[in-house]
């Protein structure tokens, strides 16, 4: 296996030991995916990945997660790669309320962000239609949970749940809550929360299942819709701890629900989420927490 980050976001650390690791961008991803390398497939995760930040910088996001895949795809296609799978995003769908989405349901991503993972999804299926490759784009509900020594972490960190531990462990004086006035049960946004490590076992699946030829789309997420209120009790119960929360404006480009049907995946791919349940994707991420403070 070789790994390749330009370690913008990402952490040295994480790097397995004995893997081969390049720290190159994915735009001079073709100096190591060559024809001679003889490699069988592609993980491709890079990207940026922030809502709030891809409003503020679209620039970023297109050449960054749209050049950024070009650049792969053109190596892949040189260097005769047979298969790939694309980190998608959930968030590109359009709800009307928190039902469950399927894969044919209407998209309209609400900011660059998600637009750029539709624009790469569109890649791959003319990709794979003209030259053969085969590729899955896996749409990700909200990753979370931590397995071991590698959990959520972003400098500076945006994310709900990282953010909820921090004020749990005293690192932050109160949760700012952006909005209550979303059309959901409580008013807050609304998101499917899916353990990392059932989101690795996902990827394995889909690579025992990969054809040349076709593009296919799979949604991952348990299928269980919690609000950002939700996530703040399950926070207080798990640590035991107080959780100040202030009401803050909307931010933008956030979408008021996204819960996934991930029965396709199971249909298709036999996937199975072995920790579904909120608290213990908390639990995880709390333990993942506690070893790094
Ligand atoms: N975290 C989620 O809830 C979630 C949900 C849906 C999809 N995704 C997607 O999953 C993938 C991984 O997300 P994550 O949560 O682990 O984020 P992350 O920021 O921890 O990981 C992204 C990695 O890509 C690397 N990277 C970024 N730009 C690069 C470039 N130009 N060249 C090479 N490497 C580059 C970063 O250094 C980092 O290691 C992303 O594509 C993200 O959009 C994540
Ligand atoms: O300090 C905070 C941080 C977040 N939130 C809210 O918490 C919810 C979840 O936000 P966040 O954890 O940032 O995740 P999302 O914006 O839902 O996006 C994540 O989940 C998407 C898939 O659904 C991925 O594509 C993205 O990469 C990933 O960042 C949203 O309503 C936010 O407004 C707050 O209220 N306060």
């Amino acid at each position: 296996m070789v790994v390749l980050d330009d370690l913008s976001t990402g952490f040295a650390e994480n790097i397995p030991a004995g893997v081969e690791f390049h720290r190159l961008s994915v735009h001079d991803v073709a100096q190591v995916l060559t024809l001679d390398a003889g490699f069988d497939g592609v993980l491709h995760f890079a990207g940026r990945i922030e809502v709030a930040e891809s409003v503020a910088r679209p620039d970023v996001y297109w050449h960054n997660n749209v050049q950024g895949s070009l650049a792969l795809l053109a190596a892949v296609r040189a260097a005769g790669t047979p298969r790939l799978i694309f980190s998608s995003t959930g968030s590109m769908y359009q709800a009307e309320g928190t039902e469950k989405l399927t894969e044919d349901a209407r998209v309209r991503p609400r900011n660059p962000y998600a637009a750029t993972k539709l624009m790469v999804d569109m890649m791959l299926a003319g990709e794979c239609g003209a030259f053969g490759l085969g590729a899955a784009s896996l749409r990700y509900f909200n990753a979370a949970g931590a397995v071991g020594r590698l959990g959520e972490r972003h400098d500076p960190e945006s994310h709900l749940i990282p953010i909820v531990l921090q004020v749990a462990a005293g690192q932050r004086d109160e949760l700012l809550l952006y909005g209550d006035d979303y059309p959901t049960p409580d008013g807050t946004c609304v998101r499917d929360y899916i353990h990392v490590s059932d989101l690795a076992t996902a990827h394995l699946l889909v690579l025992e299942t990969i054809q040349p030829g076709p593009h296919e789309v799979y949604n991952l997420g348990n299928g269980n819709g919690h609000s950002n209120k939700h996530v703040v009790d399950a926070v207080r119960d798990v640590t035991g701890r107080a959780v100040p929360v202030k009401l803050a404006p909307r931010r933008d480009g956030d979408a008021a629900a996204t819960v996934a049907s991930s029965e396709k995946a199971r249909r298709e791919l036999g996937s199975q989420p072995a920790k579904p349940e909120l608290h213990r994707i908390v639990a995880d991420a709390w333990a993942f927490h506690r070893a790094r403070h």
